[in-house]
């Protein structure tokens, strides 16, 4: 088991933020990257308000709040978040950007430390062969909201070692979470579960049969989810969720992964969900109005 005090978190969007968070507030030193410096900038004040808000909610206390923030130190270049126990990748859901990320983090590392990914579909034996260290390489994958979500799930690529495997348990749970395993297959076990299911709602909606508000309380109300499809695929970015699509449709090769057309025609258009502000609800005004 490697001993880890220092964690790097590349990608400093929805998910990186998040997990900024959560391994802040888990007591590692955490170091935050992110090609776009001023992202990192925007991830420090909404990880600010977030522990504001768990603090007013009782979840935390303002003080352990503060001391998380505090842990948090921004990365101005790749060389300087290398110096770290464990890197987490959690940059776009593209391939090839995670592969340039790893090729040029890789020369860069102590030859000790552990690399992980939180991408929410990419073969991790893949990402990892792109690495001088497929053995100290795993996907650790946290769930959106990353500081409230339960699970991580983790998945060994073909070279994991069982080290590595260990103490990214260990570690996942000194975060307070709970773990799962699951085999390195397109998307793994949540999304390939989830984003079909996600997938067949906007067919739903596209060919007609219910409208945004009628899908999302379909199965909020008659299902018991804590959100509607729909919501959630804004939620968690359109663009993601098409990402995973694609992985599932090339990776298995059945046309019932096949993309719906009109997600990717919101992709296309810039309609990311609520990140960009629209998506299958208008974000702009005080409470997200459908748009179909
Ligand atoms: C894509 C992948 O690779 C994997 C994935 O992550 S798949 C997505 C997995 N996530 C889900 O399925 C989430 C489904 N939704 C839920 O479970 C719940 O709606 C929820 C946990 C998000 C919120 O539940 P809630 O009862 O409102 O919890 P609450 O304690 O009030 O809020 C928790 C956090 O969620 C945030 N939140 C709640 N609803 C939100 C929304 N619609 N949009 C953005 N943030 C929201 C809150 O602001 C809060 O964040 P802070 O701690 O920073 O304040
Ligand atoms: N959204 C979700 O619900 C979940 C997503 N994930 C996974 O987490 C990862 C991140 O997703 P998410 O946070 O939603 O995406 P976002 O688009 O919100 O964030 C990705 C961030 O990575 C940055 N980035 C792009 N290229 C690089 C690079 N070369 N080096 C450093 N940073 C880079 C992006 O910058 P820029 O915008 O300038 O390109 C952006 O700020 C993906 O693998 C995704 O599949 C996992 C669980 C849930």
């Amino acid at each position: 088991m490697t001993t880890i005090r220092t964690v790097a978190i590349i990608g400093a969007g929805q998910m990186g933020s998040g997990i900024a968070q959560v391994v802040a507030a888990g007591g590692y030193e955490v170091k935050l990257y992110d090609i776009a410096s001023e992202r990192v900038t925007l991830a420090l004040g909404e990880i600010a308000a977030s522990l504001a808000r768990r603090a007013a909610r009782g979840l935390t206390t303002e003080a352990e709040g503060q001391a998380a923030l505090q842990r948090i130190v921004p990365a101005a270049t790749l060389a300087e978040a290398a110096k770290a126990d464990l890197v987490i990748e959690a940059a776009s859901e593209d391939e090839a950007v995670k592969k340039a990320v790893f090729a040029e983090l890789t020369p860069l590392l102590g030859p000790d430390a552990l690399l992980a990914s939180n991408t929410s579909s990419i073969s991790i034996t893949r990402l990892a062969s792109a690495t001088d260290r497929p053995e100290r390489f795993i996907g650790l994958h946290f769930m959106k909201p990353a500081p409230t979500m339960k699970l991580v799930e983790l998945v060994r690529g073909i070279a994991t070692s069982a080290s590595t495997f260990e103490t990214a348990v260990a570690f996942a749970e000194s975060l307070g979470k709970t773990t799962t395993e699951s085999e390195d297959f397109p998307a793994f076990i949540v999304n390939r579960i989830l984003v079909p299911m996600m997938n067949e709602a906007v067919y739903v909606l596209y060919e007609g049969v219910g409208d945004v508000a009628s899908i999302d309380k379909a199965l909020k109300l008659g299902a018991n989810h804590p959100m509607g499809p729909l919501e959630l695929a804004d939620f968690m970015g359109l663009d993601v969720a098409l990402a995973i699509m694609n992985v599932l449709y090339d990776g298995l090769a059945d046309s019932k992964y096949r993309p719906c057309p009109l997600l990717v025609k919101y992709v296309e258009a810039g309609w990311l969900g609520k990140k960009s502000g629209r998506g299958f609800y208008d974000y702009s005004g005080p409470t997200p109005v459908p748009t179909r």
